[in-house]
């Protein structure tokens, strides 16, 4: 196995497509009018190795699921999901497999290197310093306490090196200038690559993408790859990650682009509001991962241009949004009414900040069997992030938004110039902001759902690059992305659920960096007052007098759904009042402060819950 990844690092360090170029064409000789598609794991090679790797091709060993194959165990493939040999991913090696008559990164194509002018060696020893430059601070998190429930927790490891990921897909975390894994990285790829099912609830910014994307790569490089019918004009994509915008698909996407440059896994993107006739051609040169909106995979689905049947990996980044009423039908139409294997033959990954215990309810159906992670409390903001709340009537917000805006320019954020996204309840009061900053000198854009996806997309690009640097959003902007420099996040109006101000205010502060966040609170926001409170007070904020008097009032009648102010209580199989069989009581001692000695959290069979 380890010759198969020498190769792979030396066709990167040539920086050199031709090894692909020439299995590829070997293929063709064999079959001229189809090109037979490359595994993967086949792809990039020379054929010289391309026997002993085929030979490293067969299927996983063991069929228990419920096993767990240490992530340090050399380079045994940890976690080979039992059901590979099921119907569909049956079949052999390399030249028995074929797709629709093209290949993927093992045919023609050069793969675009996604890291621009990459130097790799030089990226290399550089990385490290840059890192320490760059003010990414992830000790900021060491101290956050994690807590797991489930059979069987996998237990966490401390580096990328004791995780068996693969040479190509390292060296790229290199390129990235990961040093080491950031506490979520750490609990739950072990969990992922053991195959387990998880949910995980984990800070913004706290680096949950490379999360989901390493083990689904890794996986897949790895994995032994099913034969995909031939002849059809069908793709049968292995991964499927699901996110609720286009411009967070778009970004996942060139993340996964990242960590799979020049490992063979072909990553393509497919998102409304763009032509589908390009998407379809990108489809159409061969995928292995799919990262989609879900009204774009149900058209490409219905027209029978993608089909589910091979998926061995479901993602869903931002799950309670993903679960919440406005999308529910079309991801149950996904995962449960078209052709995906069943949940125990596939492997689903659930991830967010925030998790509701009704959308966990929910989510629970597509889940086998799962791991529950929690780093940080379930839906808490992190404490990088200065939260201010000011008292301003509805028509001293402009006024005041002003004030705050001179402010900034003549002092910076934190003594930074920086970006500035101000988030706003309309679209309509959305272009009205924008408009009435503009006259007022300060540049301005907008992103929210009446845009059309190119202006959508120039706006974002003018904001990320500072030629813009206000942009004024709806919530269309309020999760997952990551846009470096924006300092402040100003909550001109504030949102009605306190996950949606979680997420809006987590687009600063992300990485271990700091940032702050204003929001402008008035009669209108009463039922924010105690979730708001409460929140503030967890991440260790100043919360003002007045505010803590209206949380306090009876006006706000509501429960919170956070569950009481104590680390604990979020796994909702938990809950006392889903536990049948249980004490009642809905808190429970799992945790630990997650520093890399202090974990003790869920493994083993004392944690593990009363409903598993
Ligand atoms: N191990 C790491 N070392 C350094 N930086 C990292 C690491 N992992 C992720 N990052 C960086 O941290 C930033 C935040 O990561 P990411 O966007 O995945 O956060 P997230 O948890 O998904 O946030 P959100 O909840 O807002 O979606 C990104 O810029 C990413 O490149």
């Amino acid at each position: 196995m380890r010759t198969s990844w020498a190769d792979a690092v030396d066709n990167v360090a040539t920086g050199s497509s031709d090894n692909a170029g020439t299995s590829a064409g070997k293929e063709q000789k064999l079959a001229p009018t189809k090109p037979a598609y490359v595994p993967p794991h086949l792809r990039n090679k020379s054929p010289a190795s391309e026997a002993h790797a085929s030979s490293l091709s067969g299927p996983p060993s063991g069929n228990d699921r419920s096993r767990y194959n240490g992530p340090t165990s050399g380079s045994q493939w940890a976690g080979s999901r039992s059901d590979y040999g099921r119907q569909g991913y049956g079949g052999g090696g390399r030249g028995t497999g074929g797709w629709g008559g093209r290949s993927g990164w093992g045919g023609r194509e050069r793969e675009v290197n996604p890291f621009g002018n990459d130097d790799v060696d030089a990226d290399t020893e550089n990385a490290f310093n840059e890192q320490e430059n760059t003010g990414i601070n992830f000790d900021a998190y060491e101290d956050i306490p994690v807590e797991t429930s489930g059979d069987n927790v996998p237990p966490p490891v401390n580096t990328f090196a004791e995780i068996d990921l693969g040479d190509a897909l390292n060296l790229n975390i290199r390129r990235c200038k990961y040093v080491k894994p950031t506490p979520v990285q750490r609990h739950t790829i072990p969990i992922s690559l053991a195959g387990r099912d998880l949910m995980a609830c984990a800070q913004t910014g706290s680096g949950k993408t490379a999360a989901f994307c390493f083990p689904i790569i890794s996986g897949i490089m790895r994995g032994h790859i099913p034969q995909r019918p031939r002849g059809v004009r069908t793709v049968f994509p292995l991964a499927l990650i699901l996110s609720p915008t286009r411009e967070l698909s778009m970004q996942i996407h060139e993340e996964a682009r990242k960590f799979s440059y020049q490992t063979g896994v072909r990553v393509v993107v497919a998102y409304g509001g763009a032509p589908i006739n390009q998407q379809l051609r990108e489809l159409e040169r061969g995928v292995d991962i799919l990262v989609a909106t879900p009204g774009r995979l149900v058209d490409l689905l219905e027209r029978a241009k993608v089909s589910l049947q091979m998926i061995r990996y479901l993602a869903l980044d931002e799950a309670d949004r993903m679960l919440d009423m406005g999308f529910e039908p079309q991801i149950r139409k996904i995962v449960e009414q078209m052709d995906m294997p069943p949940r125990g033959e596939r492997q689903t990954m659930l991830f967010s900040a925030t998790f509701p215990k009704e959308i966990q309810r929910l989510a629970s159906d597509f889940l086998s069997n799962y791991i529950f992670l929690a780093v940080g409390r379930v839906g808490s903001s992190t404490d990088l992030i200065v939260q201010r709340i000011e008292f301003v009537h509805e028509s001293d917000k402009r006024s005041h938004l002003m004030d705050l805006l001179h402010a900034q320019r003549a002092n910076g954020v934190q003594g930074k110039q920086a970006l500035t996204l101000v988030f706003v309840e309309t679209k309509k009061g959305a272009d009205s902001l924008e408009h009435w900053l503009c006259l007022n000198g300060f540049p301005a854009t907008t992103i929210h759902g009446d845009r059309t996806q190119q202006e959508r997309e120039l706006a974002l690009r003018s904001f990320k690059s500072g030629n813009t640097p206000i942009l004024v959003a709806t919530d269309v902007a309020a999760r997952g992305l990551d846009i470096p420099h924006v300092a402040h996040v100003i909550n001109f109006d504030l949102p009605n659920d306190i996950d949606d101000y979680v997420h809006r205010i987590g687009r600063t502060g992300r990485a271990g960096k700091t940032g702050l966040a204003t929001a402008f609170f008035n009669e209108n926001n009463m039922s924010l007052a105690r979730p708001l409170a409460d929140l503030m007070k967890e991440a260790n904020q100043e919360v003002p007098d007045w505010l803590t008097r209206f949380a306090s009032r009876a006006s706000y009648g509501g429960k919170s759904r956070r569950g009481g102010g104590r680390f604990g209580a979020r796994d909702f199989r938990r809950d006392s009042s889903f536990n049948r069989g249980g004490s009642g009581n809905d808190y429970y001692g799992g945790g630990s402060s997650g520093g890399y000695g202090g974990y003790s959290g869920g493994y083993g069979p004392a944690a593990t819950s009363a409903w598993d």
